[in-house]
């Protein structure tokens, strides 16, 4: 059954460049939340501090709160970029990931050959894989580029790619930064359906968001963070009203 639990999860960054001892001590100073040093005497940033918390199928999960709070470091723990220094995470599901628009892809091969290699993991057939590539190449517009590597595709058609990659995974799981949703106003016009149903079919949705009318509409709870830990956690009307 697809679901995500996290007890204590906790991520750190490490930051480098921080030789001079008069800095390193006024940053600890400044930011002792935030910033600590390790064991090897570097200066960590805690980007997200000891989260627990247990998504089950069916919730649509929206992750709120200031700039730097941690809502991207936890979805991209989530998807397995980040590894935990602390607790424990469990992800059960096919992920789909709509976070960082080349992640997941090999920049190197072309559009055609990122989503051949996608449908024969998600254990489809040769031909239908190839079929699959034609239905993104029509519906994302990248018509002829679909044949180019994806190294020279601008952001806007390394977004159109991810979506529509995602739209023929069927994910489980499926996690999303907002401004997946914001971007590229024509193309999301036409691909908002097909995104209702991406979200439709989807057993769990996790949502980094900055607004409240997206919260409102795609999703049933919300995660509050502040400074990386989590200060609110329930349903959508709940959590919004106590801020
Ligand atoms: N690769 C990294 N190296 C060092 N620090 C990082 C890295 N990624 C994130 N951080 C730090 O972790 C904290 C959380 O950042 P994150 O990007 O997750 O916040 P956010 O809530 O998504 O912010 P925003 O709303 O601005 O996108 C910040 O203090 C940030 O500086």
């Amino acid at each position: 059954m697809p679901h995500i639990l996290a007890q204590g999860l906790t991520i750190e960054f490490p930051l480098y460049h921080m030789g001079a001892r008069s800095l390193k001590k006024r940053l600890l100073a400044h930011s002792p939340l935030r910033l600590r040093e390790d064991e090897a005497n570097r200066v960590v940033v805690s980007a997200l501090r000891d989260l627990s918390f247990r998504v089950e199928p069916g919730e649509r999960l929206a992750l709120i709160g200031h700039n730097g709070a941690g809502k991207t470091t936890l979805l991209r723990t989530l998807a397995g970029v980040y590894e935990p220094v602390g607790g424990r995470l469990e992800v059960e599901g096919l992920i789909g990931s709509l976070i960082d628009p080349a992640a997941g892809m090999d920049v190197h091969s072309t559009g055609r050959e990122n989503i051949v290699l996608r449908g024969l993991f998600r254990g489809l057939s040769e031909a239908r894989s190839e079929a699959m590539a034609d239905e993104v190449a029509e519906f994302s517009g990248l018509n002829e580029f679909i044949d180019v590597p994806v190294r020279s595709y601008s952001a806007g058609m390394q977004v159109r790619l991810s979506f529509a990659m995602a739209t023929v995974m069927e994910p489980e799981v499926l996690l999303m930064d907002e401004w997946f949703l914001a971007g590229d106003a024509a193309f999301m016009a036409k691909a908002r359906e097909k995104l209702a149903k991406l979200v439709a079919d989807a057993d769990i949705l996790v949502l980094a968001t900055h607004d409240m009318d997206i919260v409102r509409e795609w999703c049933t709870r919300v995660i509050r963070l502040e400074a990386g830990r989590i200060v609110a956690d329930g349903p959508v009307e709940q959590v919004l009203e106590a801020a």
